[in-house]
């Protein structure tokens, strides 16, 4: 997926495209689906009193301030784009993951393998030379660059030069990404630290949107100026990193009874950033608006769940710029696809974990869970609906075959 119209190659396809989401966005369904995606992430000046709707049925004031129930089902319905036959390699996205050392190779592969079974075209893993064979044995379907450099394998006098080399691989490769995911296994060796500080830097330049995970949120606690008033920037702590990150930039404690207040807090302070709170609702705000994702998941806690939402949520906020860029939302509106990216990846890691959990009970792991991600529309009301109908047809026709072979009597 494309998102920068100019670097395009195929300027025809983009100006029909365009003028297609012209058209779009002049139809009455389109504004109704702005308005219902809209509607599912109200302001907290107004309380979302402004645009009640429906769709955001659960109303709480637990957290002191208003949390609403995000319609999460209904985001992802409408961010994920058509399999178009007409589509290229590449149209449903790009990711790369920076992450890998030698410590940790579950993490980044379980991030990038994520982002391809969500639906994106190309994954890539930037890594430690010592994890990168270990990832690519993994999986063939991975892009596996090792390019970067711990300590204990640079001399001091070397750094700089080595530094320079990494960044110039980095840059070589980052226009082509829709997202990237800074953190999944990344370690924290301080010249590591270094040059992935190096990498935000290029991709904040090149707007390249960037999930912070994992050690990427070690990094930018102690960095906040890596992520600071990047609009284009996710956040998606667990309750150890959320409360570093809190001491930090707050240089407060976590509040539980002020959850909703101190998230938005926090928010602000960085500047524009979006930011998951992980745990058993995932709280998703930007600032301005507070929504949560409480859909029952599994009970199982084993590590690398949050990988799996780093790599989906790379995925559904590409495809939610995607789909507000490319249908032209009018200027004021408050949509922000990075909160329609946390929403749709917290609700499908949720799902695929319940599914995954109901299969191998207490012995879920984390690539159980991976392996459900694709059936997520299973589970939907609507399909459900329609793989109900299928399955009926499937009864009544075997049936009737049956019936043709054996008839009744003999
Ligand atoms: N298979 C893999 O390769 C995995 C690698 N992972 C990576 O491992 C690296 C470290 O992430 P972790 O989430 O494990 O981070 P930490 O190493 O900070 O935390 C590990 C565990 O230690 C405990 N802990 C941490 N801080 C604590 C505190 N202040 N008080 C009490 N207990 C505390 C918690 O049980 C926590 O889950 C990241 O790069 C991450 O991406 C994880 O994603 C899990 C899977
Ligand atoms: N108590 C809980 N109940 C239900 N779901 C939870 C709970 N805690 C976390 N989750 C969900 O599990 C997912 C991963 O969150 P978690 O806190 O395990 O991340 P993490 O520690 O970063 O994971 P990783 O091991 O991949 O680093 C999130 O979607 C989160 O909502
Ligand atoms: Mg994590």
């Amino acid at each position: 997926m494309s998102l920068s119209m100019g670097a395009c190659p195929h300027a025809w396809q983009q100006h029909h495209l365009h003028h297609r989401g012209r058209m779009w966005a002049a139809s009455p369904a389109f504004r109704r689906q702005l308005f219902l995606l809209r509607s599912l992430a109200p302001t907290c000046a107004d309380g979302g009193r402004a645009s009640s709707s429906s769709l955001r049925p659960h109303l709480m004031y637990a957290a002191a301030g208003p949390v609403y129930e995000a319609d999460a089902e209904a985001v992802v319905r409408r961010i994920t784009p058509p399999l178009d036959r007409a589509r290229h390699k590449g149209q449903a996205g790009k990711i790369a993951i920076i992450g890998g050392c030698r410590e940790y190779t579950g993490a980044p592969y379980f991030a990038a393998i994520s982002a391809l079974r969500v639906g994106a075209d190309l994954s890539h893993v930037f890594c430690t030379k010592d994890a990168a064979t270990v990832i690519k044995s993994y999986s063939p379907e991975l892009i596996v660059h090792p390019i970067l450099e711990e300590s204990y394998s640079v001399r001091d006098d070397e750094r700089e030069s080595v530094s320079s080399s990494i960044l110039a691989e980095v840059i070589k490769w980052m226009e082509r990404f829709d997202c990237i995911v800074v953190g999944p296994g990344l370690g924290r060796d301080s010249f590591l630290m270094d040059c992935v500080g190096n990498i935000m830097r290029h991709a904040r330049q090149a707007n390249i949107p960037t999930v912070v995970d994992g050690d990427g949120l070690f990094l930018i606690t102690n960095n906040i100026g890596l992520v600071e008033d990047n609009s284009l920037a996710i956040l998606t702590p667990n309750v150890y990193e959320y409360k570093r990150l809190v001491q930090k930039v707050l240089n407060c404690e976590v509040n539980e009874e002020n959850a909703s207040e101190q998230l938005t807090a926090l928010c602000q302070k960085i500047g524009g950033v979006t930011i998951m709170r992980k745990g058993k609702a995932d709280l998703i705000s930007d600032g301005k608006k507070v929504t949560q994702v409480s859909t029952f998941g599994s009970p199982r806690r084993c590590g690398g769940q949050g990988d799996i939402l780093s790599g989906s949520v790379a995925v559904f906020s590409s495809w939610a710029r995607h789909f507000l860029l490319s249908n032209e939302q009018p200027k004021e509106t408050s949509v922000n696809p990075m909160v329609l990216g946390c929403i749709a990846g917290s609700l499908l890691l949720r799902k695929a974990a319940a599914l995954a959990f109901e299969k191998n009970k207490r012995s879920t792991v984390t690539t159980d869970i991976i392996e459900f991600l694709g059936q997520r529309f299973v589970v939907s009301a609507l399909d459900f609906h329609l793989v109900w109908q299928s399955f009926y047809l499937k009864i009544s026709f075997l049936c009737c075959s049956l019936e043709d072979i054996c008839p009744a009597g003999r």
